[in-house]
């Protein structure tokens, strides 16, 4: 029960018995807590979470040297009872984001790429689908002029739609019941699984039967289980082996193709949590990033405009803006960077451990230590940006007003983890905004106050609940796809 840090381990606060450090940090927002030991202890800290020794690594030199000098050393995925808990037979269960590394993970990651890349990522196909979304936000938008509303359920919409055109080969309206109670159970579970609460469900036994948030975590984890169960039945009923018209009849097709010779790494059991993984990983983020986006674009809105400007130069009349755009709006470019900066969406990454015994900046660091990264240690480090603690797209342009992406920009992380799902995000983000501002105003409500840029955490971060009012542009070319 003792906690004891190994021999040259990183340095840390004294921790107490069964607790270690947990009462170091504030359960509702640890990242404060972060930056004040990071101060006191250097880039490479540790940190008990209960009885488990952790490591929180720190700033740009340190990132690189674990992720990517050392790459697989750092790769793999702690494999906790919170982690377990919901999987009622082994850890081959997990999806993907939780897998650990190994030949199985590998697989259903190369598997997901490659899928990805036959559904048109990076080609005409998927920009027409994103596209083709973006008319459905419009359509909200327009029916919103003239009133104050909130646009979180309508960007949380869009992306999981996105995403599910990919998975499941269908969009859903915006009231339907899927999208309702899944959308739902993200939002939740997003708030508890990296948060303290799991820490404490880890470490205390004792409180693992209370009705405290993780209960609720578990339930969520359930009811989307039950309704992706529901799809892949339907799937298996219309599906045409041979001829996979989404992710979901790729992966039957290739259950078909493995046979009964293939174990436990593909099978019907990971795929249930394969595609929430795809569906959750593709959805909050993007999503929370989009209303971090226009909560900043509302508040400076000299920097809307020239945006604005820059968009209506590029594109003239055409029809709709295409991926490839992106090369001649280094502005536009720049402000999207400058708000994955600031929405600092992924604030811990998710958690990693080493898959053996290793060194980093010179500590020892035994296999299974969990390693935290603290990306928002590099997306506001001084010393790596003109302007680390404000709002300033000049963080991404040269004097010559050439976009630049520095290498401290790690929203997505780094190495063999880092994001599957960054090409389509970075996609859907440009065509998202640039597709919006093209079309409409977007403004602060005259009786909003002051607005609150202090994000609420969980592994995604979030701004703070907000209104917006828009308003039609006076020149606009848009028509629909
Ligand atoms: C702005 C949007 C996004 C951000 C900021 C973001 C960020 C991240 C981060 C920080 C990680 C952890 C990497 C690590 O452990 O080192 C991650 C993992 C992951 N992301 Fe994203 N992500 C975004 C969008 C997406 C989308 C659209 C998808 C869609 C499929 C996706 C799928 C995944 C998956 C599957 C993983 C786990 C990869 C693995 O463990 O091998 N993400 N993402």
């Amino acid at each position: 029960l003792k906690c004891q840090r190994p021999k040259n381990f990183p340095p840390g606060p004294p921790p107490l018995p069964i607790l270690g450090n947990l009462l170091n940090l504030s359960l509702d927002n640890p990242m404060r807590d972060f930056e004040r030991l990071r101060k006191r202890y250097g880039n490479v800290y540790s940190l008990f979470i209960g009885p488990k020794a952790a490591v929180v690594i720190n700033g740009v030199q340190v990132m690189k040297e674990a992720m990517i000098t050392k790459a697989a050393d750092f790769a793999g995925r702690p494999q906790d009872i919170f982690v377990k808990h919901h999987m009622p037979i082994s850890t081959s269960l997990i999806g993907i984001v939780l897998a650990d590394y190994s030949a199985t993970w590998k697989e259903h990651r190369r598997f997901a790429l490659m899928t990805f890349r036959n559904f048109g990522l990076g080609k005409q196909s998927m920009e027409q689908r994103i596209l083709g979304e973006i008319q459905y936000t419009m359509e909200t938008l327009e029916k919103s002029i003239g009133t104050t509303f909130s646009p979180r359920v309508m960007f949380h919409n869009a992306a999981s739609n996105i995403i599910c055109q990919v998975l499941f080969g269908k969009r859903y309206e915006y009231d339907d019941n899927f999208i309702r109670v899944v959308v739902q159970c993200f939002k939740e579970n997003s708030k508890i699984a990296n948060g303290p609460w799991a820490m404490l469900y880890d470490s205390v036994p004792m409180i693992r039967n209370l009705p405290l948030p993780f209960t609720k975590a578990f339930k969520n984890i359930e009811t989307c289980k039950k309704l992706v169960t529901r799809l892949i039945t339907e799937h298996k009923e219309t599906r045409v082996p041979g001829q996979p018209q989404d992710f979901l009849d790729c992966y039957l097709d290739e259950l078909d193709k493995r046979g009964d010779d293939d174990g436990f790494s593909f099978c019907e059991d990971r795929l249930i949590m394969f595609v929430l993984d795809l569906h959750f990983a593709g959805t909050d983020t993007t999503s929370n990033t989009l209303l971090t986006g226009f909560l900043y674009l509302m508040t400076y809105p000299s920097i809307q405009e020239r945006c604005q400007q820059e968009i209506d130069k590029v594109l003239e009349k055409r029809d709709h803006a295409s991926y490839d755009d992106r090369h001649n709006m280094p502005y536009m470019q720049a402000v999207i960077h400058e708000v994955q900066r600031m929405a600092n969406t992924v604030p811990l990454s998710v958690y990693h451990c080493t898959t053996n015994d290793t060194k980093l900046m010179g500590y020892s660091l035994p296999r299974g230590t969990l390693i935290i990264q603290n990306l928002n240690s590099v997306l506001s480090e001084e010393g790596q940006w003109k302007f680390p603690h404000e709002f300033n797209p000049e963080n991404f342009l040269n004097d010559q007003g050439e976009f630049v992406k520095p290498e401290a920009f790690m929203p997505f992380s780094a190495g063999p983890r880092m994001c599957l799902g960054e090409n389509l995000a970075r996609m859907e983000l440009f065509l998202i905004m640039v597709t919006l501002l093209r079309k409409f105003k977007f403004i602060w409500p005259e009786d909003a106050g002051q607005p609150d840029y202090t994000p609420v955490y969980g592994i995604t971060l979030s701004p703070k609940p907000y209104c917006m009012k828009v308003q039609l542009r006076a020149k606009q070319h848009t028509v629909p796809i």
